[in-house]
């Protein structure tokens, strides 16, 4: 079972041990643990001797209105789970123990990167990520730390902060875990009624058809606004409100039209968040082009 720690000195004291001998792993979550979570926390024990599960749900990514107070909270099951993958250490502090001022006034912004997809619809999100993040990593100080992909956006704002920061940790991405009928894992899908959560596979399957026509013969910034305008036809029929639905390179930045009105990449990246009921669900789907064209 692991040795949970609420606080940040006996944490740090526990992590004494293994520094420099043992290479260290964190996965921060907010809890609420699924199989999404888990597949991450065996990723980091490949990559690592000591693997240490942050749970924390962190206030200031929330917005005004959103859901921090019924987020769920489920430490004992979280615990069990973590067992079962054999985590080496929990770090679940209060509040008070991760901000002694709340809001804080020390910033860490992430730029124009933060700015667009789900920085747009939850403005601050991404700076209280980046601040509780930063955090985390001086208070672990891990040798790597493991994000998941379904989080895109996300994992491309802490790889620029360790860039920028310079801090010493490997960020490794880890697969989208998904659902038999391909829904993407989240804590978040627990809000789905059960009539929604047998639309929800939708969103998936949206983004593959779309990923499959983009993929094929030369493709002109035409056909590509095209397709999405019908793939977001496509979802709202089904029942789900778009928030965004928007194709980029890998590293998040606008897609390039040469002369003729081609699109330059070879590879890019589709990404959608959309509301179905009470739940605000995120995919993507990377878009290789056929060879030949
Ligand atoms: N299905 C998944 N596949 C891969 N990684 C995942 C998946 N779901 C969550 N993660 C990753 O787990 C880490 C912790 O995420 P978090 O605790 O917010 O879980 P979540 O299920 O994404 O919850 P939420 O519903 O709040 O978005 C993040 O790095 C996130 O990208
Ligand atoms: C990285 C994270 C744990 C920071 O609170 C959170 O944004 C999440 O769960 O993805
Ligand atoms: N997994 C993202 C955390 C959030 O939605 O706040």
């Amino acid at each position: 079972m692991p040795i949970i720690y609420h606080h940040i000195s006996a944490m740090r004291t526990a992590l004494q041990t293994h520094r420099g001998q043992q290479r260290i792993a964190l996965v921060p979550t907010m809890g609420n643990l699924h199989k999404g979570h888990l597949e991450l926390v065996t990723l980091a024990k490949q990559h690592a001797d000591i693997v240490i599960v942050s749970i924390f749900v962190n206030p200031t990514q929330f917005g005004e209105g959103e859901d921090f107070d019924s987020y769920p909270r489920t430490l004992d099951s979280d615990v069990a789970k973590l067992t079962s993958v054999d985590a080496d250490y929990i770090f679940a502090p209060s509040i008070d123990e991760m901000y002694p001022v709340l809001p804080p006034p020390t910033c860490v912004l992430a730029g124009a990167i933060a700015n667009q997809l789900c920085g747009q619809s939850r403005p601050g999100h991404f700076d209280g990520v980046g601040i509780v993040v930063s955090k985390l990593f001086n208070i672990i100080q891990p040798d790597l730390a493991v994000f998941g992909q379904k989080d895109y956006q996300q994992l491309a704002i802490i790889k620029q902060l360790v860039r920028d920061l310079s801090y010493p940790i490997e960020i490794i991405g880890a697969p989208i875990v998904r659902a038999d009928d391909g829904l993407a894992l989240s804590s978040r899908n627990q809000y789905l009624t059960n009539a929604e959560r047998q639309i929800a596979p939708v969103l998936h399957q949206a983004l593959q058809r779309l990923a499959q026509q983009l993929a094929t013969g030369k493709l002109s910034q035409q056909r590509m606004q095209a397709s999405l305008a019908e793939t977001r036809r496509y979802l709202t029929d089904a029942g789900f409100t778009i928030d965004y639905l928007e194709i980029k390179t890998d590293q998040l930045g606008s897609i390039t039209t040469a002369e003729g009105s081609n699109i330059v990449e070879k590879r890019f990246i589709i990404l959608v968040a959309a509301w179905l009921g009470r739940a605000r669900l995120l995919d993507n789907e990377f878009v290789t082009i056929n060879k030949q064209f």
